[in-house]
């Protein structure tokens, strides 16, 4: 599995070309549209632009007035840093992928591209029956589809998550709302931990040539 980082310039051709990609059949998250999701009117960053910029960059359908607001950024690097202060974050924490493979720990050569696992755990008895009744299967058929999988206990323990699924949809959906903020805050971390990264190698090569510079 590859992750393939798509970018160049405004108007440069990302969007044809990515559009174009999507048609041979690749998943593509477009991070311009994930941008004016994050805007829309109630969200985190529609309040926090409005605070900042003013009721002025608002349509009149409470909607994010994209062409005013790109007139301001656009003159003013200050202004465009305040923006992107606010959007990223929140455009980052939306850029997440599930892959969902029955076979993952069974072939593991796809784990070491992933940040976490989360395996969708349910009792052996639960499983069997709902093979049975999904697939009109016997018994010794089920048991023999489930003997070709790793067990369910054992990937239990590799997961980085597990999500008990032996109990009602509801149930389910609750601890998938709660794993979607985890997953989302996790996110957020990565990111502040690589920000922190960069800028303490930022000041090590600057410490380093003012050495250099001081030794010579
Ligand atoms: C400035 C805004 C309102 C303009 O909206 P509009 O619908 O007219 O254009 P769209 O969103 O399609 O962006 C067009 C192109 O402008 C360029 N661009 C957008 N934001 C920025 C920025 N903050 N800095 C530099 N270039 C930018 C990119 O090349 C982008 O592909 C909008 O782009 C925005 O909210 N930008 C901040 C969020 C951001 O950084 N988006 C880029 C994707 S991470
Ligand atoms: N090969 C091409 N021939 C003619 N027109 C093209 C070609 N590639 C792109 N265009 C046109 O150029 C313009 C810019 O392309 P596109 O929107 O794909 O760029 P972008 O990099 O996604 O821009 P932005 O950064 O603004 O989102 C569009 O109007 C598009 O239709």
């Amino acid at each position: 599995m590859f992750l393939v980082g798509l970018t160049g310039g405004i108007a440069s051709g990302k969007s044809t070309v990515s559009s174009q990609l999507r048609e041979l059949g690749c998943p593509v998250i477009d991070a311009d549209v994930v941008a004016r999701k994050v805007v829309e009117p109630q969200s985190v960053a529609h309040r926090l632009i409005v605070q900042h910029f003013g009721r002025e960059v608002l349509l009149d359908n409470g909607e994010i007035d994209r062409k005013k607001l790109s007139q301001i950024i656009f003159s003013s690097p200050e202004k465009r840093r305040l923006l992107n202060s606010i959007t990223h974050p929140e455009i980052h924490k939306e850029i997440y992928v599930i892959l969902d493979v029955p076979l993952l720990f069974e072939t593991r050569r796809l784990t070491r591209f992933l940040t976490h696992t989360v395996v969708v755990y349910c009792d052996p008895a639960t499983q069997l029956s709902r093979l049975m009744q999904r697939d009109t299967l016997s018994q010794e058929e089920a048991e023999q589809r489930i003997a070709a999988q790793m067990p369910l206990e054992e990937k239990r323990g590799l997961a980085s998550h597990v999500i008990e699924n032996s109990g009602s949809r509801e149930e389910t959906l609750r601890q998938v709302l709660r794993l979607h903020t985890k997953l989302e805050d996790s996110m957020q971390f990565l990111l502040v931990r690589a920000v922190a990264v960069a800028a303490v190698a930022g000041l090590g090569s600057l410490l380093f040539c003012t050495v250099r510079l001081l030794v010579s």
